[in-house]
């Protein structure tokens, strides 16, 4: 007793937000202690890593040939399992320190509700491999839902809709299931994407993904706004000579049109299969939104337009699902009632 007590006191449990654009993890009486791009810079020649995280982001679009910088997860799963492997080590070793006398941490994961088996199987290795002792995998918007402090074991529906980089999760939750849920590889990258093809269509100017997500950021909205606002954006030619350009918050709106709509029908397409029961308690409650695609202007008004239901912000919408793994941690029976198989 005594001894588990104090194993327990020496070991420090891991919640991992694992995503596309940024990993997050959660320490066990410490909170949020990291919150990085999932990025890794790896010099081409010797596979050898060069940076993680924040100084590998600084990189993206500015390697040299021999340094390439990575993302290894695509649309929320891993398509580069070493890299991930590499990455998920990295950040472990960083928030637990090195010693070798910590008895190896149990470790939540939040992943997309559309994981394949075979992905989560790359996601449990990966953390085994990285020093993890139990794996338990909880699906995203059910972490999100109990970080927004949404009362999932009740019998109320909740519906929770959390858009990342790579993947939007759409759920409604009551006695800690999920009843409904739609998953989406359309999120906040896609919406970068959009801007690329854009800008090149409308300006013949080519840009980066870094510049996509900077005008996505200061200009982009759900709805058209009245008021007009710009920046100037320097890209490439056609001819791959540099140029500058102005760009209006009503063509980046025009730019996010598709994208926008598709993840509204998502969230119309998934009430639509809700239970009645569950249905009304979101109308009268609310949709709440969460993750940092979210976060693009006007997306609550568009939801509540579109929806007829009234759509409100996490506290946090970016930690979210780190904050709700990490309350979930406290809560052992909770982790297996949750968790996916
Ligand atoms: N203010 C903002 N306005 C619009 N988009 C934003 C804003 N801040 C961040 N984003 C976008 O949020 C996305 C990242 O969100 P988040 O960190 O929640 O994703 P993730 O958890 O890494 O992804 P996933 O859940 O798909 O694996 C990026 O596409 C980023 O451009």
């Amino acid at each position: 007793m005594i001894f588990g007590r104090l194993l327990r006191g020496f070991s420090s449990n891991i919640g991992i937000d694992l995503g596309t654009a940024n990993t997050a993890v959660f320490v066990e009486g410490k909170g949020i202690v990291l919150y990085e791009p999932s990025i890794v810079a790896i010099d081409t020649k010797s596979k050898k890593i060069l940076a993680v995280g924040k100084e590998a982001k600084e990189m993206v679009g500015k390697t040299p040939e021999n340094i390439q910088a990575i993302r290894p997860l695509r649309h929320g799963v891993i398509s580069d399992f070493e890299v991930t492997q590499a990455m998920l080590t990295y950040f472990i070793k960083k928030v637990l320190g090195r010693s070798i006398l910590k008895p190896k941490p149990i470790t939540v994961i939040g992943v997309p509700t559309g994981i394949t088996p075979v992905e989560k199987r790359a996601v449990v290795d990966a953390a085994k491999s990285a020093g993890a002792r139990e794996v338990y995998l909880v699906a995203e918007p059910m972490a999100a839902a109990i970080g927004a402090g949404l009362p999932v074991e009740e019998p109320i529906g909740n519906m929770i809709v959390d858009i990342g980089g790579g993947t939007t999760d759409i759920a409604v939750i009551s006695l800690a299931g999920i009843v409904v849920s739609n998953s989406l590889r359309v999120a906040g990258d896609e919406m970068n994407e959009a801007i690329i093809q854009y800008i090149k269509r409308k300006l013949h100017l080519l840009i980066g993904e870094q510049t996509a997500e900077r005008i996505k950021i200061e200009l982009g909205s759900a709805i058209m706004e009245e008021e007009e606002r710009q920046m100037e954006i320097r890209g490439r030619d056609m001819t791959g000579l540099p140029r500058t350009e102005t760009i209006t918050n009503h063509m980046v709106t025009e730019a996010l049109e598709e994208t926008v709509n598709s993840i509204v029908n998502a969230v119309r397409t998934t009430l639509e299969k809700t239970p009645p029961e569950l249905a009304s308690d979101i109308a009268e409650r609310g949709i709440v939104l969460a993750g940092g695609g979210s976060l693009l202007r006007n997306l609550d008004k568009k939801i509540e337009q579109e929806t007829g239901i009234k759509a409100r912000y996490a506290d946090e919408p970016l930690t979210s699902v780190a904050k709700g793994l990490g309350m979930v941690l406290e809560n052992i029976d909770l982790i297996r009632r949750i968790s996916m198989e």
